[in-house]
């Protein structure tokens, strides 16, 4: 029986897929860095969950940073976007760092789509650096700082969420 409910996903709705590798995120991770060491010092590094934790080690890594805290949200179930839910806020210790605005806090994502999560923290931080690796149109005007822009209908395919897989020829 056909399904009348179907309803296709923010994947299949962006169609061009946008594949990254290990390689190629460490290095867009590492050139975003070299920007946000013109803007800082910064104080901590909050990681949006679950896709901002691997940005954010690298780039604590490289600006020597060891306070490091979560604003824990989700958007996405898989490829399809739901309510945003906060499901843990900026730690009291760190949200003091930051004078309670988050003036000399550095907010670190994976990207900015339509700009619903980036919207969300700048709310709860206004005064903090947002900074993501990649950005989409919709997303890009919340961002002070990101490396790459891609078109708002690629999808991108981050490295923990993929596979190495056989493909067949373009000839067969
Ligand atoms: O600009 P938006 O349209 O809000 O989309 C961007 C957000 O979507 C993804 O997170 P997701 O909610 O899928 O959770 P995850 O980080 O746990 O994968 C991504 O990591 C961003 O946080
Ligand atoms: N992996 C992934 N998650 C997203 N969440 C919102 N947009 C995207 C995207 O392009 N790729
Ligand atoms: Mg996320």
């Amino acid at each position: 029986m056909a399904d009348n409910n179907y309803e296709p996903s923010a994947e299949a709705k962006a169609g061009r897929p946008f594949p990254v590798s290990w390689d190629q995120f460490h290095r867009d991770c590492r050139a975003l860095t070299w920007r946000l060491n013109e803007v800082g010092p910064f104080h901590a590094v909050i990681a949006i969950t679950r896709g901002g934790l691997v940005p954010a080690a690298i780039v604590a890594r490289e600006l020597g940073l060891r306070v490091i805290d979560t604003v824990c949200v989700a958007s996405y179930d898989h490829d399809k976007q739901s309510d945003l839910q906060v499901l843990k806020g900026v730690s009291p210790d760190v949200a003091k760092l930051g004078g309670g605005t988050g003036k000399g806090l550095l907010i670190v994502d994976d990207l900015v789509d339509t700009g619903t999560t980036g919207r969300l923290v700048r709310q709860m931080l206004p005064d903090a650096h947002f900074a993501t690796v990649y950005a989409k149109p919709k997303g890009k005007p919340l961002v002070d700082t990101f490396i790459t822009e891609v078109s708002q209908d690629t999808w991108i395919h981050f490295p923990w969420d993929t596979a190495l897989s056989f493909q067949p020829p373009i000839r067969p």
